[in-house]
């Protein structure tokens, strides 16, 4: 039969420091019946139960480890059920194990029936010195699916259940040892793909996002306090000096689009980089995609039209994987193969994250290349304006001027009206290999994947956070706004709290609990 504690609010918040101080909390479960289970991620991992799970990889890699990891106020009870000790001595005397925090201990693990399942060696890690916060305990098994499975078993047959994915880590969250942005990059920094992308995740997890997070928070709360004071006490209180307000709420727009600046960073970091070259046919396209990966991947020649269908190679840009895109050279033609090319390279600079235009420096700037341009920028255009990018990144523009070698000047005149839609020009000769560092630090530069040596500053923010981010922004130009036109304090402090609760979204001060099922059921379980 299940327990139930009823608790209330003040007992959570001292058993949980870090629970969401907007989420009501009237019950805590504690049981494992079929309908308490069904209540999900958030009731089953706020109760206090005991949770087990592999955390290592199961399946297709063969490990010669593995791990079972229980955490909870019965993961003592429940390794001692099945742990006999190679310390015979204290294990046989007192006839209940008795772990020491922090030290390893071999021993096996014996069934029900006496069997021996495994020999193992033990982790203790006992509240409040331990990942979760709360008793831990590792069993390092032998590994292979046969040996942990079965101690993982014993462990759900003795008391424990299966953990949720992310659930380590959101009692981590809730016991206080990290704050949510911390948690968020637990996962980035598992599923990281680059040294790059692990280098972010691993900043942030050591803070560097949430003291600058919270020291924002902090001080809208602070401006808060005043106002409130003054809207309570008007008369007993010097009035609030406008232009001190104005310009510490520029101090955080300043600071809020500081770490937004971070996040196209950080959506390449996650998902790797997509570069199209486009351009007439000729060019030098596919010579450059070969130059630049240095293979053979696409097939040159003299004869225009060359190139059908996308061609792709990988390479790797400032620490990310990056996939170019080599493209059919759009022109109008008849050919009806020719025309399925040139709308898939259409398709290809529309999706990718940088678009390298090539022209040839011996032709100069063609009426081919500008409708080329017009066609595929206006319809890129349209996209940002649409909104699909959640911080208004719009996709920069890379200006090849290739064949420099058989050109009479290195940079051909380009009309104003198009110049200014290109960040930056690199001459190239793809043939013998020159001008490709240019190209690789251009592009590096226009992603802002140099920033993070530059400040010093690694971490990047994910989308969530740039969401929660750009609606502080919003709500802290609407107060400087409310100021500006003398509006009463009670309509400043609508859109300071607004602040607040979206740098809170970040922190996990304020946090709804779909926001946090959300977050933690995207890890993987034993996490
Ligand atoms: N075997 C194992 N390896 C692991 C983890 C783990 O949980 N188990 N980790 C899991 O992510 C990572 C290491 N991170 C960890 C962070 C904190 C604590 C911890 O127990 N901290 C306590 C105790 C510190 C002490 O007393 O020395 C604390 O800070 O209070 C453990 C692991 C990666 N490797
Ligand atoms: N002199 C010189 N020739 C080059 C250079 N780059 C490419 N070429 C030559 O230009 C011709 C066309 O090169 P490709 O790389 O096939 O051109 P493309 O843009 O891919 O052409 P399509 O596939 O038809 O769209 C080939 O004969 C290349 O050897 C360069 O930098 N200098
Ligand atoms: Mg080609």
């Amino acid at each position: 039969m299940a327990i139930r504690h009823v608790l209330h609010q003040a007992e959570v918040h001292r058993m949980r420091p870090n629970f969401p101080r907007n989420l009501k909390l009237t019950k805590l479960v504690c049981g494992s019946s079929k309908e308490e289970r069904a209540i999900g991620v958030w009731s089953t991992s706020t109760s206090y139960d005991t949770i087990v799970a592999i955390a290592t990889p199961m399946g297709n890699q063969q490990g010669s480890i593995a791990i079972v990891r229980i955490s909870g106020p019965l993961a003592v009870a429940v390794v001692a059920k099945y742990f006999n000790s190679s310390k015979k001595s204290t294990s046989q005397r007192q006839n209940r194990w008795k772990p020491k925090s922090h030290f390893v201990e071999l021993g096996t693990i014996v069934d029900d029936a006496g069997l021996i399942v495994d020999e193992v060696l033990v982790v203790p890690m006992l509240a409040p010195r331990s990942y979760t916060k709360e008793d831990v305990i590792e069993i390092q098994c032998h590994g292979g699916d046969v040996c942990v499975r079965r101690i993982l078993h014993l462990c759900l047959e003795g008391g424990a259940r299966l953990a949720q994915p992310g659930e380590f880590t959101l009692r981590a969250f809730l016991n206080g040892r990290m704050d949510l942005s911390q948690a968020e990059s637990v996962a980035q920094l598992i599923t990281a793909k680059s040294i790059v992308a692990a280098e972010a995740a691993l900043a942030a997890l050591q803070g560097g996002l949430s003291s600058f997070v919270q020291a924002m928070r902090k001080d809208c709360l602070e401006l808060l306090a005043e106002m409130d004071a003054h809207l309570d006490f008007e008369d007993d209180i010097p009035p609030l000096e406008t232009a001190d307000v104005i310009e510490r709420i520029n101090s955080l727009c300043f600071r809020v689009q500081d770490s937004l600046k971070t996040s196209n960073r950080g959506r390449l970091l996650q998902s790797g980089m997509q570069i199209a070259i486009v351009g007439r046919p000729n060019v030098g396209k596919s010579s450059l995609l070969n130059a630049w990966s240095q293979s053979h991947r696409a097939i040159v020649t003299d004869i225009a039209g060359t190139t059908r269908d996308i061609v792709e190679a990988e390479v790797v840009v400032g620490g990310i994987p990056v996939k170019l895109l080599d493209t059919a050279g759009i022109r109008e033609t008849d050919n009806v193969v020719e025309q399925m090319g040139v709308q898939r390279s259409e398709a290809a600079a529309l999706g990718a994250d940088v678009v390298v235009m090539v022209i040839s420096a011996c032709d100069g700037w063609t009426t081919g290349d500008h409708h080329i341009f017009h066609k595929i920028f206006s319809v890129k255009n349209s996209e940002c304006a649409a909104g699909v990018s959640v911080t208004n990144f719009t996709t920069p523009w890379v200006l090849v001027q290739n064949k420099i070698d058989q050109a009479a000047e290195a940079l051909v005149p380009i009309p104003d009206d198009v110049k200014t839609h290109f960040s930056k020009f690199v001459p190239t000769c793809a043939i013998k290999g020159i001008g490709l560092h240019d190209l690789e630090a251009a592009v590096v530069e226009l992603v802002g994947l140099g920033k993070a040596c530059s400040d010093g500053r690694q971490w990047a923010v994910n989308q969530r956070q740039a969401e929660q981010l750009l609606r502080a922004r919003d709500a802290l130009e609407r107060l400087k706004e409310s100021i500006k036109q003398d509006l009463p304090i009670d309509f400043w402090t609508i859109d300071l709290r607004e602040a607040v609760i979206a740098l809170g979204q970040i922190s996990g001060d304020d946090v709804s609990e779909e926001v946090l099922s959300n977050i933690f059921s995207r890890f993987c379980i034993g996490k």
